[in-house]
């Protein structure tokens, strides 16, 4: 989930866990450098999760157990309990871990609510019970954003990752950034996925392509000086809103968004893998 300077700031001395969650849709081949990488930022309890799968989640409750044990704590004695918040951007999962973690402890089955669109969960709901020894409930709260995103492109990754509704920044908007990170990376996965013959970086061609190729076509009517003529024209709107579903659900390959920021800088901004970094 989002780490970085707002967690740090916001939970002050309370003692914390980052989940870098969806692991399936990164590129972890510089995991190490991740991990080094958010200790320079001073986040040096980092788990990475799958929780459609159940990946690393058994590890997430002893380490809370550990990382809480020895953290002080007011009346620890009489309060045996632990209760746990679970904060992050929207759509990044944190509902899915709640459920993985009764899955996994609990043996039992959804107790709160997951969806494919950012802001799911509205409200802060009663805590749920995710553990029984020790036992310890979580929070679910609605996802959140930092108030100011420092640059256009952290807010394109954020917007690329799921976490603002896709029409707000534009699919199209969003699918050519795609395209240019795909080119950028080298992975041409897309090329393959939607049978293009080659790459290309123009991403009005691209959406003709894909939309041809899904049959995402429409009729529209032209007005000429002689009358109307209907042409067949590619549904570019329906043809990146593939692209977006076809990246996000991990079949163009694992992506990892915040490369650069890797490259460079060791302070530099926390990293945000996608397939999401929602890891
Ligand atoms: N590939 C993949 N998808 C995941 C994983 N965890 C959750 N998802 C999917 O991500 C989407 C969002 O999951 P939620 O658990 O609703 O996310 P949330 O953070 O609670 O969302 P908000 O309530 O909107 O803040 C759903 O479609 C989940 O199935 C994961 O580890 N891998």
């Amino acid at each position: 989930m989002m780490p970085g300077y707002p967690l740090l700031e916001t939970l002050g001395i309370k003692p914390h866990l980052l989940i870098l969650n969806k692991m399936d849709l990164a590129d972890l081949k510089e995991q190490q450098k991740i991990i080094q990488h958010l200790e320079g930022e001073g986040l040096k309890n980092v788990i990475f999760t799958n929780c459609i799968k159940d990946e690393n989640i058994k590890q997430v409750i002893p380490k809370v157990t550990e990382l809480v044990g020895s953290s002080y704590r007011y009346h620890r004695g009489e309060n045996v309990e632990f209760c746990i918040m679970v904060i992050g951007v929207p759509n990044v999962g944190k509902s899915s871990l709640i459920n993985s973690l009764r899955r996994q402890h609990l043996r039992k089955g959804k107790a709160t609510r997951v969806g494919g669109e950012p802001g799911i969960t509205r409200a802060v709901m009663s805590r749920i019970q995710v553990c029984e020894r020790p036992l310890m409930f979580l929070l679910d709260t609605p996802g959140v954003l930092a108030p100011r995103i420092e640059s256009v492109e952290t807010g394109l990754k954020l917007a690329l990752c799921g976490t603002v509704l896709d029409h707000l920044v534009g699919e199209e908007t969003l699918a050519d950034y795609l395209l240019y990170t795909l080119n950028r990376h080298q992975l041409f996965g897309y090329v393959q996925h939607y049978g293009l013959g080659e790459a290309c970086d123009d991403v009005a061609s691209v959406l003709k392509r894909v939309a041809v190729r899904l049959g995402k076509t429409q009729k529209v009517k032209v007005l000429t000086g002689t009358g109307n003529v209907n042409v067949i024209q590619p549904n570019y709107p329906a043809a990146a809103r593939d692209f977006l579903r076809t990246f996000r659900s991990g079949l163009l390959g694992p992506v990892m968004l915040d490369r650069d920021i890797l490259q460079s800088s060791p302070q530099a901004d926390p990293c945000l893998a996608l397939g999401p970094r929602d890891v």
